[in-house]
């Protein structure tokens, strides 16, 4: 791969382009856009198989929405923390597998809630009365009823619709489902932890596709290590260039030349651009030729949520010992929830985790004031909660926002010489939700499952150990 300093009208014409076709090798050479794990995946697999690779990543880090925080002494992600689906099928499984690294199952397929079941919890009132298990079961019964009637809703109307809405019309339809009170902010917090999911809040998650994602099963289990080791392995060995911002995509007839900030450019063969869609969609990389229609009108139609999360590491324990807290409110807005680390990983940390408006709010706060208001949602459930020894959030490391589709992967990487990679490993757009709920076994955790998938090259992750 080459790297000129010409402005790229320069390079494109006359004897400058000959010049380095001369020079040629052999070897096909691929500059992969983005160091978050897709880049990382491709650029690892392009390593592997004997491509000329280099990775420009904008940030003065790899990871990009991976990112493992190690200011408490410990590791926490403040980025992703689950593998969706443990199973072979899940290509990040079998790295974590060789790697030895321990997931923490937070629950199995099929849970109402995801990445959790109801079976390690404890929900409050904004008073800290702790909400009584029958009422949220019994609320769990009637979402599982609400979101039934949500797909004859669907099917009645050619036009898609909001889930919000969806929602509305079942709940005018069936005034038996309608709740009131105490039930209803379960009912709220149920629609919460449906925003969490998808990142965005259920008058933007659409009614016609939230659950046609094919989620792997094999539950969800939490990186007790951390994601950092897995980001560490893909990229090792690997030609790694940060605080590389590219700006302009130059297709040429056999070459792709690509530009960075301070206007220096680099010469492929092909290009793998795994920048978030949002980036994409705010058009902050100039493409020439623009892309074809069919990938312009799929990032149009992609959305983007927002998801954030505040850590707080305290001297003591002093909440229950269940997976997670949650405080219920009269709108999903209001709702809360704390994972508790300390169940996972033996450490005292609490991490408030937030999504949607509600994230995208809380983003705009100073550090000091995003901690502060997660303590007052503490000290809801737990008034004499003593103050984090330290804290850290989600948007000071790593962007807060999701895409809301990654898995719609725009992936032509054999097609053309510019391809767009998403190799992101959980759809927020499409988020699975079966109607039964799943009871199995909980507790430290199961491994990794042991065969590697063919014919991933990471597959053959042995040698990440
Ligand atoms: C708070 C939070 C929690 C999450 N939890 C989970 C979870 O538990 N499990 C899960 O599966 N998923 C989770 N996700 C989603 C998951 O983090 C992402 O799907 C995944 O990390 C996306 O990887 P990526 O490589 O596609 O994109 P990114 O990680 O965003 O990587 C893209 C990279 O491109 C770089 N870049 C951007 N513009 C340019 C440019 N112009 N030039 C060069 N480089 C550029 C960025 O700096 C970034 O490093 C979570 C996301 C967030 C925000």
């Amino acid at each position: 791969m080459d790297s000129v300093d010409y402005s790229s009208d320069a390079f494109f014409h006359g004897p400058i382009l000959s010049c380095i076709d001369l020079k040629r090798p052999t070897t096909p050479s691929v500059i992969v856009i983005g160091g978050g794990i897709s880049g990382l995946a491709a650029a690892r697999m392009l390593h592997e198989a004997n491509f000329r690779v280099m990775v420009l990543e904008s940030r003065d880090r790899i990871g990009g929405r991976i990112h493992t925080d190690y200011s408490f002494g410990f590791p926490v992600d403040m980025g992703a923390a689950w593998l969706h689906g443990v199973c072979d099928e899940n290509p990040v499984a079998p790295i974590i597998r060789c790697l030895g690294l321990t997931l923490y199952r937070t629950s199995g397929d099929d849970s109402v809630l995801y990445d959790h079941d109801l079976e390690s919890y404890m929900l409050f009132d904004k008073n800290g009365v702790q909400v009584p298990q029958n009422v949220v079961t019994a609320v769990e019964e009637i979402f599982k009823k609400i979101l039934k009637e949500t797909d004859k809703v669907r099917k009645e109307h050619t036009d898609d619709m909001s889930v919000l809405q969806a929602i509305s019309i079942v709940l005018n339809n069936h005034p038996d489902l309608r709740l009131e009170g105490l039930a209803n902010e379960v009912l709220q917090w149920y629609i919460c932890r449906m925003e969490a999911w998808f990142a965005a809040d259920a008058d933007m998650i659409s009614l016609r596709s939230w659950d046609q994602e094919h989620v792997l099963s094999g539950g969800h289990g939490l990186m007790v290590q951390g994601y950092d080791p897995v980001i560490k392995a893909l990229a090792r060995n690997v030609d790694i260039r940060l605080n590389h911002r590219v700006k302009r995509i130059f297709n040429g007839s056999n070459k792709v030349l690509v530009t960075i900030e301070n206007g220096q450019n680099f010469v492929a063969d092909a290009a793998i651009i795994t920048v978030p869609v949002g980036v994409l969609k705010a058009n902050l990389i100039e493409f020439e030729p623009n892309l074809p229609e069919w990938k312009a009108s799929a990032i149009e139609d992609l959305g983007v949520g927002h998801e954030n999360k505040v850590a707080m590491l305290f001297t003591d324990v002093f909440w229950p010992n269940v997976e997670l807290l949650g405080v219920v409110a009269p709108s999903s807005y209001d709702c809360g929830y704390f994972l508790n680390l300390h169940k996972a990983t033996g450490q005292p940390v609490l991490v408030y985790m937030a999504a949607g408006r509600f994230a995208y709010d809380l983003e705009k706060l100073s550090d000091q004031s995003a901690k502060d208001f997660a303590m007052l949602q503490l000290k809801k459930m737990f008034p004499d909660a003593t103050e984090p020894v330290i804290f850290s959030n989600s948007w000071s490391h790593c962007s807060g926002k999701k895409s809301m589709k990654l898995m719609a992967c725009l992936f032509d990487l054999i097609a053309g010489p510019i391809s767009l990679f998403s190799l992101g490993y959980r759809s927020q757009l499409s988020g699975l939700l079966h109607l039964r709920h799943s009871r199995e076994a909980r507790g430290p955790v199961r491994e990794a499952p042991s065969t590697c998938r063919e014919p991933l090259l990471w597959g053959r992750s042995c040698e990440f150990g």
